[in-house]
């Protein structure tokens, strides 16, 4: 599939973390609050490239078209977009101060750009500075990470426990060959 905007990692993003040069990148989070939040976002960037009537192709092009067709256009399972934007011209101008975004390069900015509160005019402001999408395909979603990891756990204490308690199937047995031995006697 063809890619309509500009791929980075977040390596390279990171290293745009300078009062001159800085780049956030924000909407990287598994979940609901990102399924509509995201969608509308990304939709007025494609408005922005002029591709708004291919915007069910443009959304997909992280996953196979088939899937992502037959999902409604809100449907799309767009936690995988997290958006890049230079805002190195905007620092000094923020409101809330440059160092407030400064500390928030080379990682999702998400939660502290909602946390901020902004207004639907800053929200605005900042598709005016999206120059490219990450590559999440360099990425580790950590919620992704943290379930396999517990999965890993539970099969590791199961193994454990296996483990500190061989004495009881192996004394369930020894019984269990006792009994026969004397009941094959006994007849
Ligand atoms: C992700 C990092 C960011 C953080 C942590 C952050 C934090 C804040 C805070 C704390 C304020 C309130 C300042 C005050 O009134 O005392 C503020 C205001 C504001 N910020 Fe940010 N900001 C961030 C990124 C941005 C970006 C990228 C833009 C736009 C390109 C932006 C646009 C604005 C605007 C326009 C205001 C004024 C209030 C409003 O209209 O919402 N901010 N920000």
């Amino acid at each position: 599939m063809p890619t309509l905007t500009k791929l980075y990692t977040m390596q390279e993003a990171a290293q745009h973390s300078t009062p001159q040069d800085c780049w956030i990148v924000i909407d990287g989070k598994v979940g609901s609050w990102a399924v509509s939040g995201l969608s509308l976002r990304y939709s007025r960037q494609l408005e922005a490239l002029n591709l708004a009537n291919s915007s069910l192709l443009g959304a997909c092009h992280l996953f196979d078209v088939a899937k992502c067709n037959s999902y409604s256009k809100r449907q799309f399972v767009p936690w995988e977009y997290s958006l890049v934007y230079d805002v190195g011209s905007y620092l000094e101008e923020h409101p809330g101060g440059d160092d407030v975004i400064l500390a928030t390069t080379g990682k999702d900015a998400t939660d502290e750009f909602e946390d901020a509160g902004h207004s639907e005019s800053a929200k605005e402001l900042l598709e005016t500075f999206f120059i490219g999408e990450l590559d999440l395909s360099a990425t580790v979603i950590p919620e992704l990470e943290i379930s396999s990891k517990k999965q890993a756990g539970c099969t590791q204490k199961f193994k454990d426990l296996t483990k500190q308690n061989w004495a009881i199937p192996v004394a369930v047995i020894g019984v269990s060959v006792v009994i026969g031995f004397l009941y094959l006697r006994k007849k």
